[in-house]
């Protein structure tokens, strides 16, 4: 199109004829105004034609008239455009004049062609101006039709990617879906396989299932009686609930009781040790002022010596005064004699005059004798005063020392009163302490049994503890219940196929207390920390290890001593015990300790710290017969049993080396068994307290049993079966012991046990007993573990709805002796 505008000159239509006319200055279309004006011609060819013939009549003169009448019509408002055939016309237009020599009309021919010709260039070089303009306006327009061209065509080829990246999803997809619908269709076909082999199944289960109703029904029945049965446990419970909160109201009661005791006590030690306090200053005050007595005594004593000294000058010098003026008088006299002499003299004989002046001279001598001596005596009887005043101030202040004294007497008094006072309430205090400490526990009960679980070692089984023992977290039964799961009854699963545990059965037990793996020594430590403090208050206290082999009942009793956190009972006890009484010294208390430990192996009897001992089971022990015996007061003794006073926890922590070196001699030598020998380590304690004359004995023993295990595991030699069978009777006499003794039976039985025989003044009465049962998670010991809590929860039951026991030794027990 631009071409060919480019190439033709344009056909003017009417309007552009008008805006190019627009473009033309109004001078200009003044000056071209003798031109045919476009626009009243109609446009066209025929306007341009006309155009021409204006042009080309213009040249003619003869047609000046039509022509001024065309430049009238045109106005000022009309354009001229030129035809190629005008152009042409006007290139060969010749000059015509009226003659040859016409110059001038030639001239004015000539001018007149001049500014037509001028119009026609300006005419061309106005268009070719607008082509230019014209021309630039397509190229921008080619231009940004270029520019969205190639945006278009960026956009095309992103398009064109995009689908295809969609066609390979697509096709992807595609693929997947196919593999789905194949994997789909075997699936199927295993499926249909499966319900074909589920379907013999069912129908085997079926039948499985009309016997399992026919069980089912005699299940019921069991059930219903069991429910009888489990409503009336329920109510015994509900009855046991109820006297368990009573007690724990009690118990809690007696807990404030002794917390304000304690708290009374805690203020009375503060005030005791304020007053000891002012007592220790008061002394002090006291000494002070008892010198200051003495001194001033001695000052009074010098000060009356020095009166007595100054009285005997006095008196002295009163007589010396008494013995001038006896002196002066006579003198005196012997004057008025001499006087009445020389009167008489001068008189009488008229003597010399100088036997006159040495009269005058001696008289005057004596004279000043005697002013001098008067001088004296005023001066001792100033002495004297200031003597008097003296003494009279040393009297005073002798008086105020002694008030003084006396009050500070009194203050004494009254303080050695207010802490004797102090002190009998401390003492009254302690004694109610032992006595709410004592109820406390008997509360809680005098056998206690506590389970504890110890964690998994690399050596169990390759299952996890929760698997088999698990602890209930019901209100009556938080930490203190513990579940055995066993595995029971095998089964067949779903698909009928595959034999599975169908049931676990259930062994619910509750203890005083559940340690659960997790706990630490420490936790266990402060469960039985006031069974220690109970020895130290005077009473026997039995604590007991028991469990199968490798249940921890070594580690939960002596631990790892080197290891602080992993201290066992045994050390933590005693540091407890030498703290204990050591504070207990400043009120009055002094404690002596003695310390034995025996092991009994196979019922005999082995002393864990004889000195005889080569280290080994020497021949010198070996032969020994130990005889146990008993006395009036219910104290065992051991003939020839080795007994070590104690003053230390080191001297006990070695003692305790000394015997776990003898046990791991006898170790070797006993083939690897003295975990099947029972470890007894009693402590002794004897306390006096001189100032308020009470007297305590108390008892500590600190068991580490024998492992306990099944007959089925012990082996096939005779003598293992011998071992095994010594260790189960001693443990179930212990039991039995223990059960008598909580039910107050007049028939205690020791069967022909060394371990029930020895412990059992320790096991009645007030005495505190304490029984560890200590289990393995291993699943595959879960048959031991069940043994173990069976014979744990027989002791338990001791105390359950049984009164506080007031079992004591009969006379003639003493009588009885275990050799
Ligand atoms: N609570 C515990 N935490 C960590 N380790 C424990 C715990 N209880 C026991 N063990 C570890 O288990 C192992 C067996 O424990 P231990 O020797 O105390 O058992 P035992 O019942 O005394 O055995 P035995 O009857 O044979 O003497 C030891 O290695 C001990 O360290």
């Amino acid at each position: 199109m631009s071409s060919r505008n480019q190439n033709k000159p344009p056909i003017t239509p009417s309007n552009k004829k008008e805006g190019l006319l627009d473009e033309i200055p109004l001078d200009k279309r003044r000056k071209i105004g003798p031109g045919k004006m476009v626009g009243q011609t109609g446009g066209g060819t025929r306007s341009n034609r006309q155009a021409f013939a204006d042009v080309s009549m213009r040249s003619d003169p003869n047609n000046n008239n039509n022509n001024n009448n065309g430049s009238s019509d045109c106005g000022g408002d009309g354009i001229i455009q030129f035809t190629k055939e005008d152009v042409e016309s006007l290139l060969n237009e010749k000059m015509k004049g009226k003659n040859k020599f016409d110059y001038k009309g030639k001239c004015e021919q000539m001018t007149e062609y001049i500014k037509r010709l001028r119009l026609c260039m300006k005419w061309f070089q106005e268009l070719e101006e607008r082509y230019v303009v014209e021309q630039e306006k397509l190229r921008n327009l080619l231009e940004s039709a270029d520019r969205k061209c190639i945006d278009l065509e960026v956009q095309m080829k992103n398009k064109i990617d995009e689908l295809e990246t969609l066609i390979g999803e697509l096709r992807r997809n595609s693929v997947s879906l196919e593999e789905r619908l194949a994997k789909v269709e075997s699936e199927k076909m295993v499926a249909v396989d499966s319900y074909n082999s589920e379907k013999e199944a069912k129908e085997v289960v079926e039948k499985m299932h009309a016997s399992l109703a026919d069980e089912f029904e005699r299940a019921q029945q069991d059930l219903q009686s069991a429910n009888h049965r489990i409503e009336s446990l329920n109510a015994t419970y509900r009855n046991s609930q109820e006297y368990n909160t009573s007690l724990q109201q009690y118990n809690s009661r007696l807990q404030m009781d002794c917390e304000t005791y304690k708290r009374n006590l805690e203020r009375l030690e503060q005030e005791k040790s304020v007053i000891l306090e002012d007592r220790a200053t008061l002394r002090g005050r006291y000494n002070l002022l008892q010198d200051e007595i003495s001194s001033f005594r001695d000052s009074r004593d010098e000060a009356l010596k020095q009166r007595d000294l100054l009285n005997s000058e006095l008196g002295s010098l009163r007589m010396e005064v008494e013995q001038a003026k006896d002196v002066r008088d006579r003198q005196q006299l012997q004057v008025q004699n001499l006087k009445a002499e020389l009167d008489k003299y001068k008189e009488f004989t008229g003597k010399s005059s100088t036997e006159l002046g040495n009269l005058t001279v001696k008289s005057n001598a004596l004279e000043e004798t005697c002013s001098s001596q008067r001088e004296e005596i005023r001066i001792l009887q100033h002495q004297l005063a200031a003597a008097t005043e003296k003494l009279k101030m040393a009297d005073l202040t002798t008086l105020e020392t002694r008030t003084e004294y006396e009050s500070q007497n009194r203050l004494v008094e009254d303080l050695q009163n207010r802490l004797a006072d102090a002190e009998f309430q401390i003492v009254e205090a302690e004694k109610l302490r032992k006595k709410l400490h004592n109820t406390i526990l008997e509360l809680k009960g005098n056998i206690r049994v506590f389970c504890r679980v110890r964690p998994m070692l690399p050596d169990d089984g390759a299952s996890a503890e929760a698997s088999v023992i698990c602890y209930p977290t019901s209100m009556e039964s938080l930490g203190r219940g513990i579940d055995l799961l066993q595995n029971g009854n095998l089964g067949i699963d779903k698909s009928g196929l595959t034999a599975v545990q169908l049931h676990w059965q259930k062994h619910q037990f509750t203890f005083d207390k559940v340690f659960t793996h997790e706990s630490s020594q420490q936790n266990v430590f402060v469960e039985i920390s006031q069974l220690v403090q109970s020895a130290l208050d005077g009473y026997k206290v039995c604590i007991f290890a028991y469990g199968q082999t490798g249940s921890g009942k070594t580690f939960t009793m002596m631990g790892r001593p080197e290891t602080p956190e992993q201290k066992g009972l045994i050390p933590r006890s005693l540091e407890q015990i030498f703290q204990c009484s050591q504070s207990l010294v400043s009120q009055g208390w002094k404690y002596k300790m003695q310390a034995s430990m025996l092991e009994i192996y196979n019922e005999t009897i082995r002393d864990l710290l004889s000195t005889n001992r080569a280290g080994s089971v020497d021949n010198s022990t070996a032969g020994r017969q130990y005889t146990i015996k008993h006395d009036v007061n219910g104290n065992t003794h051991v003939s020839d049993l080795t007994v070590v006073d104690v003053c230390s926890l080191k001297e006990v922590s070695s003692l305790l080396h000394q015997a776990a070196q003898s046990r791991s001699v006898g170790k070797t030598q006993m083939n690897e068994q003295s975990s099947r020998s029972h470890f007894v380590f009693t402590l002794r304690i004897y306390g006096v307290n001189e100032s308020t004359e009470q007297q305590v004995h108390g008892i500590l023993n600190l068991i580490d049993l024998a492992g306990s295990e099944r007959l089925s595991k012990s082996g096939s030699t005779g003598d293992r079966l011998k071992e095994t069978q010594a260790i189960n009777k001693s443990l179930s006499s212990l039991s039995d012991v223990i059960f008598s003794l909580a039910k107050k039976e007049d028939h205690v039985p020791f069967r022909n046990s060394k371990l029930t025989y020895l412990l059992q003044p320790c096991l009645g009465g007030d005495s505190k007993t304490l029984m560890f049962v200590n289990i393995s998670p291993d699943p595959s010991s879960m048959g031991e573990s069940l043994c173990s809590l069976r014979f744990a929860a027989r002791v338990n039951a001791c105390e359950i709805g049984v009164p506080r026991r007031q079992t004591s030794l009969r006379p003639s027990d003493s009588r009885l002796s275990y050799g």
